[in-house]
């Protein structure tokens, strides 16, 4: 039997943080964004295998992964244009959740349809891990699984529901974590289901 594990020291889960209306004001401020910066479907290094969601980004600086590798860049990889501002209201959040640290560069957008999923991964292609990557979770509930620094370390599940926030700073900033499934119909935020993960990164040192 595998062990149970407990949270990671500095992960820290606030349910709820928005409210059904913050929710929806994000959701329109994030349509106009994706007008600007389309969901793409990165593909994964070397193999090219599709990922299963999509994403787009912005902030400064926006993740993208493809043949070549996993990397940051300035531009959105299918249109070239400049990743749009990154909303105020993360920009609140950030600064609400993490005082001391710099000002977050990149927000991932994934987009999970029903079947989506994301394997156990780190987040470790930023050039510094004193800020932690703080994750805003809209529409259907997702299971949330995370574990130690080591690939092997034990893992605990956790629900994400629309609105919460989930920060992984000290310790945990570099837990392995990931997405194992989107339970349908758990949310009525999106109309067509699905699930929106945000994550807000600082991702250069100076
Ligand atoms: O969807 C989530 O809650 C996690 C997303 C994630 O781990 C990532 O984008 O690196
Ligand atoms: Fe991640």
């Amino acid at each position: 039997m595998t062990k149970a594990a407990s949270q990671p020291e500095g992960f820290r889960l606030l349910p709820g943080y928005f409210s059904r209306t913050a929710q929806e004001e994000l959701l329109e401020t994030l349509r106009m964004v994706l007008v600007d910066a389309p969901l793409f479907r990165p593909v994964m290094p070397r193999t090219g295998k599709p990922f299963s969601v999509r994403m787009s980004n912005c902030g400064p600086l926006g993740w993208v992964s493809d043949i070549n590798g996993y990397r940051y860049q300035s531009v959105h990889p299918a249109t070239g244009n400049p990743w749009p501002l990154i909303p105020n209201a993360l920009l609140q959040l950030w600064r609400d959740v993490a005082p001391d640290a710099r000002e977050p560069e990149a927000c991932l957008i994934n987009f999970y349809e029903t079947s989506a999923k994301m394997g156990l991964h780190q987040d470790r292609d930023e050039e510094t891990f004193d800020a932690p990557v703080i994750s805003v979770s809209l529409g259907d509930t997702a299971t949330f699984r995370i574990g130690g620094t080591n690939r092997k370390d034990p893992t605990t599940s956790l629900r994400l529901s629309s609105g919460d926030v989930a920060v992984l700073g000290g310790p945990s900033r570099l837990a392995f974590h990931g997405i194992d499934r989107i339970l349908p119909g758990t949310s009525t935020l999106l109309k067509n289901g699905g699930r929106i993960n945000l994550t807000l990164r600082r991702v250069t040192r100076d």
